[in-house]
């Protein structure tokens, strides 16, 4: 029998409106990614999918997002692991400037390394070779297991750690997961094999 597993980016928080560095500092979503959260509910419900478990980062923007979702599919009560394995890549010092001010400060492509290039951390922050190297063990020890146990699974969480999750499902390159941008707000659909090796994954956008 496949395995379900449903990753979805928290809808858009305070701190994405105002353009500003997030990371591990905890706004929470505006009205828009309220209405995001909601409408990635009622398109997991429009496929008929529920879920007997939900991971979620310490953050409240991504435990907001899987608490709509999960009454938009009725499933308030489902059990939900809370994680900081699963946070946001910390931003270091940029938390809280905004991205603009940062390209004039310090030019165009110096912010660009810092937030697309895979192993340049931003000054006092994570990389993303350094986020995944907390994520993957995370997935290792706790969800593949659950998923392998044939528990369908729900994942809230952020850019970043869904982006170390996707680099290792997908098996791609550094230079193939930078250049995937992931949508506020969309749910990826993967089915999986009993060894957890990806037979297929879908965007479930609009
Ligand atoms: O932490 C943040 O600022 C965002 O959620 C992700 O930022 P990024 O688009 O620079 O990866």
């Amino acid at each position: 029998m496949d395995r379900l597993l449903v990753l979805c980016r928290h809808g858009e928080s305070e701190w994405n409106k105002l353009n500003l560095f997030t990371g591990w500092k905890d706004p929470d979503l505006t009205e828009k990614g309220v209405e995001e959260a909601k409408a990635a509910g009622r398109r997991l419900k429009a496929l008929g999918l529920t879920f007997d478990l939900a991971y979620t980062s310490a953050l409240t923007r991504a435990q907001h997002t899987l608490a709509l979702i999960l009454a938009e599919l009725g499933q308030t009560g489902l059990p939900e692991i809370r994680d900081q394995a699963l946070n946001e890549r910390d931003y270091g010092d940029l938390s809280g400037l905004n991205k603009d001010e940062a390209r004039v400060k310090w030019g165009e492509e110096q912010v660009h390394i810092w937030r697309r290039s895979y192993d340049v951390p931003p000054p006092g922050g994570e990389s993303l070779k350094d986020t995944a190297a907390r994520v993957l063990p995370y997935w290792d020890a706790h969800i593949l297991p659950d998923l392998k146990a044939g528990k369908r699974i729900l994942v809230a969480a952020h850019g970043n750690s869904l982006r170390a999750l996707i680099m290792k499902l997908e098996k791609l390159s550094p230079e193939q997961i930078l250049k995937r941008e992931l949508a506020t707000g969309v749910p990826i659909l993967y089915r999986l094999d009993a060894e957890g090796e990806v037979l297929s994954h879908e965007d479930l956008a609009g």
